[in-house]
Parts: structure tokens; C-alpha cells; sequence
């Protein structure tokens, strides 16, 4: 046989090719009909039964050369193509989703950013609870060359009783204690009815962990031109969290930070479970930045690096944690803040870890 032939074969080839692809994308049709019907009556989109009669009528049928395993095992793509396609077509596509887009959303603050592949840490006290604490904190930030301030102005507390925050009053002092230093301020809203006014005060507004599934505070922070830093639930599955965000971009603001802060489990040893894989199952699903509140996840002051480290080895944008001038009097959270020294400490040992590459650039 001339090479002549081989490419006169191959000409057949390709257009068996052509036909066997019309031919797969024909029944793909016919699939995606039968998981319509299938799904408006609640019934399951895998049938064994079917597929097994469909593979037995391949094997009575079949007269070679291929064998009949090797045709069953071709035959078993297809029907795991034709599930998946079935599937694509009954799922939302999310306005957070990677499908609506691929590229990376990038957050910028002048000359500071938030995702596409830079890490940051946002750092700051638990709770502002005057100017000089706060100023204090600020100034140790930016000795790092850090650009974001975090500090609590209204704190959802699990008691009534314990400190709430000062308000009004505590982001006014976060906003100053951060332009003197300059630096952004994060802080958290907890109610529908300060978002306007903290929103003039603060560069991200923070929804915390326990708003989560306030659907009337998501909504109204997606009117807002400010970034939303977006915590998971407590007991938030990671589609629910995506959920979430979702109800903030639908109202037409894409600017959303997703924070894994540690979900709740049976383990006692740390406060919450850090739940490290959501980082990339975060990053695959959605376009948006994510990171990790290490001080809240563990709640360990001794498992802030190791966190810290993991998060950024997984792919997270940046880690949270909490500093404050004096922890022992602080009046919320005192027993996992940081004191300076063993921020300095935190700190060098990231920037000694390599992993952390870019967080004195963004300054
Ligand atoms: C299309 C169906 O749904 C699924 C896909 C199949 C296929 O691709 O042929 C077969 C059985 C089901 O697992 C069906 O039930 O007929």
C-alpha cells in the first residue's frame, strides 16, 4: 500500500470522524430532552438499568474487530458525557461562577490590590475600642508594609452582655487611626441601617460569619459601591457560601472578598475546623478573591503561622489576623489576638517561608 493510500484512508477517517461527532452530538440532543422530563418529575438523572440494556445491546449486536469491552468502555464515556451534560443544563449559572467568568476579580485600592495572584494580610484588633489602641495597632500594621486595617466597630457577640463595639463612634476612629497611617480600614456591619453611613467610613465593609445567610443585609451591601469582604457561616456548606455571594453580586456589586474563617465540627482542640480545601474549591467555583481569617479559624495563637502558611500554599489571596497593642486588657477576643512581638514574629516567619512574595510591592 503507497503512502498515496494511507492519506486517501485518512481523508475516510476524518470525515467518519466528522459523522461519529454529528452522531454524538445528536444524541446529546435526545439526552439533554430525556433529562429535561427527567428532572420536572424529581426522578434521578443516572439510570443503571438503562445503561445496562443499552451496553447488552451493543454486545448482541456487535461483529468486530473491536471487542465488546473495548465498545462497552467507549459506549460508558458517552453516557458519562450525556449525565454531565444533563446536569450543566439544570444547574443556575452563577453570576460568581468561573463559567460566567474565567479571569481572576481583581479588587483595587489604589495602589493596593486584592486577588489576581498577590497576597495580602489584613490585620488589625479584634474591636476598636479607642483611638490610641486602634492608632497603636495601625502604626504596627504599616511598619510591615502592610496596607489593610481590620477593627471591629459593631461586634456581634455571642452574649448581650459582653462588649458590642462603640459604634459610629469606632469606625470614625478606625478611619483615622488608618489615613494616618495609610492604610484601608475593614470593618464589619452587622445591620442593614448603618451600611449607608459605615460605607462612607470604611474601604471594605465586612459581613461577618453569623450574617452569613442575612439576606436582607447581602442585598442592600450589593447597592453599595464599596468591596464586600464576605465571611462563611459558621455551619455554611461552601455551596450556600457561594450562595451568599451571590445575592451581594446580583444587585450589581462584584466586588466580594470571600473569607474561610473556620467552620464548626465536633474537634474542640482548635475554635473552629479551618476548612483549608474550600480555599481552591473557592478559587475553582468562583472568579472571586478568598481568603483566610487564621485568628478566628483556630483561635490558637500557636497555629497562626502554620494557617497563615497553608492558606497561602493552597492558593488563598491573603490571610486576616488580629494584633492588638495590649491582648491581656483587650475587650473581646483577648486570648487569641496578637501582641506586637508575636506579630513581628508572625510576620517574619511568613516572609522567611518565601510564600509570601508580594506583600511589601502593593504598598
Ligand atoms: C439519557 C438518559 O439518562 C442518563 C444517560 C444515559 C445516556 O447517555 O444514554 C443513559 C441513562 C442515564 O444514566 C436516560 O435515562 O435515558
Amino acid at each position: 500500500m503507497s503512502l498515496n493510500n494511507i492519506d486517501k484512508i485518512r481523508d475516510d477517517v476524518d470525515k467518519i470522524n466528522l459523522e461519529i461527532m454529528r452522531l454524538i452530538n445528536k444524541r446529546a440532543n435526545l439526552v439533554q430532552k430525556i433529562g429535561k422530563v427527567k428532572n420536572a418529575s424529581g426522578i434521578s438523572r443516572f439510570d443503571a438499568v438503562r445503561e445496562r440494556e443499552m451496553l447488552d445491546l451493543i454486545a448482541a449486536n456487535n461483529q468486530g474487530p473491536f471487542a465488546t469491552n473495548a465498545l462497552q468502555h467507549i459506549f460508558k464515556e458517552i453516557f458519562k458525557a450525556g449525565l454531565e451534560i444533563q446536569e450543566d443544563d439544570h444547574k443556575e449559572v452563577l453570576l460568581v461562577s468561573r463559567r460566567t467568568q474565567s479571569e481572576d476579580t481583581v479588587i483595587s485600592f489604589g495602589s493596593s490590590i486584592i486577588g489576581g495572584g498577590r497576597q495580602q494580610i489584613i490585620a488589625g484588633p479584634c474591636a476598636v475600642e479607642s483611638y490610641e489602641q486602634t492608632a497603636a495597632a495601625a502604626k504596627e500594621v504599616k511598619k510591615y508594609g502592610l496596607s489593610f486595617l481590620r477593627g471591629g466597630a459593631y461586634k456581634p457577640r455571642t452574649s448581650p452582655y459582653d462588649f458590642q463595639g462603640l459604634g459610629l463612634e469606632g469606625l470614625k476612629i478606625l478611619r483615622r487611626a488608618a489615613d494616618e497611617s495609610g492604610l484601608k480600614a475593614v470593618s464589619e456591619v452587622v445591620s442593614v441601617k448603618d451600611l449607608e453611613t459605615a460605607s462612607e467610613y470604611l474601604d471594605i465593609i465586612q459581613i461577618g460569619a453569623r450574617n452569613m445567610q442575612n439576606f436582607d443585609l447581602l442585598k442592600e451591601a450589593g447597592r453599595m459601591k464599596k468591596p464586600v469582604l464576605l465571611k462563611r457561616g459558621l455551619s455554611a456548606t461552601i455551596e450556600e457560601f457561594i450562595y451568599s455571594a451571590e445575592y451581594i453580586i446580583s444587585q450589581g456589586n462584584s466586588q466580594i472578598i470571600l473569607c474561610e474563617r473556620g467552620i464548626r465540627t465536633y474537634e474542640r482542640a482548635t475554635r473552629n475546623t479551618l476548612d483549608i480545601t474550600a480555599v481552591p474549591i473557592l478559587k475553582k467555583e468562583t472568579h472571586l478573591p478568598v481568603l483566610v481569617d487564621v485568628t478566628h479559624s483556630t483561635g490558637r495563637k500557636d497555629l497562626l503561622v502554620p494557617a497563615a502558611k497553608a492558606a497561602i500554599a493552597i492558593g488563598a489571596d491573603g490571610v486576616m489576623a488580629e494584633v492588638h497593642p495590649d491582648p491581656a486588657s483587650a475587650l473581646s477576643d483577648s486570648a487569641q489576638q496578637m501582641d506586637f512581638s508575636e506579630f513581628e514574629e508572625f510576620m517574619s516567619e511568613l516572609t522567611a517561608s518565601g510564600l509570601l512574595k508580594t506583600v511589601k510591592e502593593t504598598v
